[in-house]
């Protein structure tokens, strides 16, 4: 049919959520605290008191939820284990957490639709944060010791793994610019979290492979495409430091062996030595991964501050309810990037979507602005694949409306609504109309 672009044979069209947004369970089966309960229970984090406590009750309600993303024609779905059901106090391990899981697991294989689990969304457990979090390199034995765990109890069952989900959120969102749990305001702590957290999954790369199993592991980056607002030239080197902040910061020490020597110079003068990078971590931090994960929401836009530093631009285009500019070619271009500079292993969109203030009109929801927006990133993915490109799958972000982190509630990125007060599941015509074009493998 004219205009409609296909994707290749064996494309993965999935939908992604995350432990804490969407679990709830918040105390059973042995789960113990996360640095998310305790932020979100912090007055003031959170919007309006919001927390993970009960958010869409998955623990209790994943099998009728495994069956909607089924009738919806899902072919994957990304979730991620909560640490803290796991090990929910120091050195003790809760085999009722992993039986969730495996209960999980067992649903989607039965439903044919393929489990890709995200080791860390997050959620790290308070008691790691009590002796100093992903800050004490000690955390990078916890994390190697919890993965394990998990490839032991459920390597042979779940196909793709993930190690972390967006290590620039875990490290300078949460404590640099105190947006995210714990909440902290401080760069050379921010610097050490990133690297303890890079350490931590090329620790976990080499166990998996040492486990033998048979399945794939890679890493998730939220990535962007940061462009100057005008030629001049303090706007050019403020681009380039937010995408050595934003971009480069992972993909460097990931696919290159080390940190992008513009950015250590700024840090090391803003932070102090890096003498928390230790002789061959690099070495192991760049062990080969099978996949990148990429997290595509939005490009960005920055000038120069007075102290040369990047300033947002706010978007001049059309935005979704985040207040993020709508660009889908941006994303082209960031794939683009990727295969030029950096990789030519396989990528997952392991997230994109949108948030938009979905209403229940007689008992529909009618969102034709995420609708667009999927399509319009669809194009721009399908125009990467046709040059070549070696994308394998796409996973939407999100599957059904949850907990927005310090957004609570309020910003709604599901292709199904929920109704909190009921927990009633209302697939939007997003949700439709991604069925159809799962079941084309295309768009028209
Ligand atoms: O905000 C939507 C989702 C969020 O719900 C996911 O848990 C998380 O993986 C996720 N990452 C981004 C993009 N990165 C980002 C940048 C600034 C603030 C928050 C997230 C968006 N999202």
């Amino acid at each position: 049919m004219n205009g409609e672009l296909r994707f290749p044979e064996g494309f993965l069209w999935g939908t992604a959520t995350a432990a804490y947004q969407v679990e709830g369970a918040a105390q059973e089966d042995g789960r113990g605290p996360s640095i998310w309960d305790t932020f979100a229970k912090t007055p003031g984090k959170v919007l309006n008191g919001d927390t993970g406590d009960v958010a869409c009750d998955h623990y209790h309600r994943y099998p009728e939820d495994v069956r909607l993303m089924k009738e919806l024609g899902m072919q994957a779905y990304r979730f991620s284990i909560a640490w803290p059901r796991i090990f929910p106090e120091k050195g003790r391990y809760n085999p009722k957490g992993t039986d969730f899981y495996k209960r999980l697991v067992d649903t989607l294989h039965q439903h044919g639709i393929l489990p890709v689990a995200t080791i860390y969304h997050w959620d790290l457990p308070q008691w790691i944060q009590d002796e100093g979090g992903w800050a004490n390199r000690r955390s990078v034995d916890y994390f190697v010791e919890y993965a394990n765990t998990l490839f032991r109890e459920l390597g042979d069952v779940v196909p793709l793994w993930i190690t972390h989900n967006e290590p620039w959120c875990v490290s300078f969102l949460s404590h640099w610019l105190g947006q995210h749990a714990p909440g902290h305001r401080d760069l050379r702590e921010a610097l050490q979290v990133a690297h303890h957290v890079l350490l931590s999954h090329g620790r976990t790369v080499q166990a998996y492979r040492e486990a033998g199993l048979s399945g794939r592991i890679g890493i998730t980056l939220n990535l962007t495409v940061v462009d100057a607002a005008s030629e001049d030239p303090a706007d050019l080197r403020a681009a380039q430091i937010s995408d050595g902040n934003a971009n480069r910061w992972f993909l460097d020490p990931i696919f290159r062996g080390s940190y992008p020597a513009d950015m250590v110079e700024i840090y090391t003068e803003q932070a102090g030595p890096f003498d928390f990078v230790h002789a061959d971590d690099l070495d192991i931090i760049r062990r080969p991964i099978d996949f990148l994960g990429v997290n595509y929401y939005t490009r960005s836009v920055v000038r120069a501050g007075e102290d040369g530093m990047p300033k947002p631009v706010p978007p001049a285009g059309p935005v979704t309810d985040m207040g993020w500019e709508v660009h889908p070619e941006s994303l082209y271009r960031l794939l683009t990037r990727l295969r030029r500079e950096y990789t030519g292993l396989p990528l997952y969109i392991t997230e994109n979507g949108a948030a938009y203030p979905d209403r229940v009109v007689d008992g529909r929801v009618d969102d034709p602005e995420r609708i667009a927006y999927l399509r319009d990133h669809f194009a721009a993915a399908h125009r990467f694949i046709q040059e070549g490109g070696n994308l394998q799958g796409y996973f939407v972000w999100s599957f059904m409306d949850n907990f927005e982190w310090a957004f609570g509630y309020s910003k709604r990125f599901g292709l199904v609504y929920v109704d909190y007060a009921t927990q009633t599941r209302i697939p939007k015509a997003s949700a439709l109309w991604y069925r159809d074009v799962i079941a084309a493998n295309g768009i028209r």
